[in-house]
């Protein structure tokens, strides 16, 4: 398993416009190399944020967007149109504001939509999206995905697999149901962390005091079950995207001067 690799920003201002930088150069460099490329988007303040500074970048559009395949880590199991859909945050923030081919946008369930209220077959249906879309170079029923950006919690969450929760002891399925989340909304679709490590890079992305006990026990040997993030790690490159306060209980890291 790759070594975790660290880089620390000035601000979340700057953590978001590099991040996005970062994405917009190695899509266009996976493209090059293979004529397309697939991301795993995150809800959160952090993951939002790169997809709106994505939208406003002038190399945005140096990506085709026809030639990606689009998934979440996870979604809020909530109307379609209701704002805290991770899905309809990130149409607004980019994704209706690029040429992407709505055949390779593969959203969550919405509680309204076609399983209705039923949570877990929204999420055996999307475990069934991933199957059909792996290929027989994917080993497995889960793509191996380029990159999946992902955000964490202060208690060390990430997609919606929380500490001690029973997503975070799920070792076959690639995607869960998860009820009574800690973090509203309260019901919610989420991979699991052997789905997560299917990507060959993953991206943790956050800022803040609040996450700096999480980052620094994750970055040294925390185990999943209490600290689920440590368990989000990539085939290839587990990279940690931080501003200055998230990485402030890390020690042997550059720190950039404040801007
Ligand atoms: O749907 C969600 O809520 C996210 O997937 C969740 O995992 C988020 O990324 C973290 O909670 C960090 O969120 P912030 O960046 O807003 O702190």
């Amino acid at each position: 398993m790759a070594s975790s690799e660290v880089v620390v920003y000035a601000n979340g201002e700057l953590l978001a416009a590099a991040a996005a930088a970062r994405l917009v150069t190695r899509l266009v460099d996976l493209q090059a190399a293979k004529g397309s490329a697939s991301l795993v988007l995150t809800g959160g303040g952090t993951g939002i944020a790169v997809l709106e500074q994505l939208r406003r970048s002038p190399a945005r559009d140096a990506v085709d967007w026809s030639r990606l395949d689009l998934y979440w880590g996870d979604e809020r199991f909530v109307p379609a149109d209701d704002d805290e859909r991770n899905e309809k945050q990130a149409r607004e923030a980019l994704l209706d504001h690029v040429p992407v081919d709505p055949k390779r946008v593969h959203a969550m369930a919405a509680s309204d939509g076609e399983f209705g209220d039923d949570v877990d077959a929204a999420a055996a249906a999307y475990a069934q999206v991933l199957a059909d879309n792996a290929r027989p170079e994917d080993h497995g029923d889960v793509p191996q995905f380029d990159i999946c950006l992902l955000g964490l919690g202060g208690e060390g969450h990430t997609a919606s697999v929380f500490p001690e929760s029973p997503a975070v002891y799920e070792t076959e399925r690639s995607v869960v149901a998860v009820r009574n989340c800690p973090k509203p909304p309260p019901t919610r679709v989420s991979l699991t962390l052997p789905a997560i490590r299917r990507s060959h890079d993953v991206w943790l992305m956050t800022t803040g005091e609040a996450k700096a006990d999480a980052v620094a026990l994750a970055l040294s040997g925390a185990g999943e079950v209490q600290v689920p993030v440590a368990g989000a790690r990539g085939q290839r490159r587990t990279l940690w995207l931080l501003d200055r306060t998230a990485a402030s209980k890390l020690s042997n890291v550059y720190q950039p001067p404040t801007a």
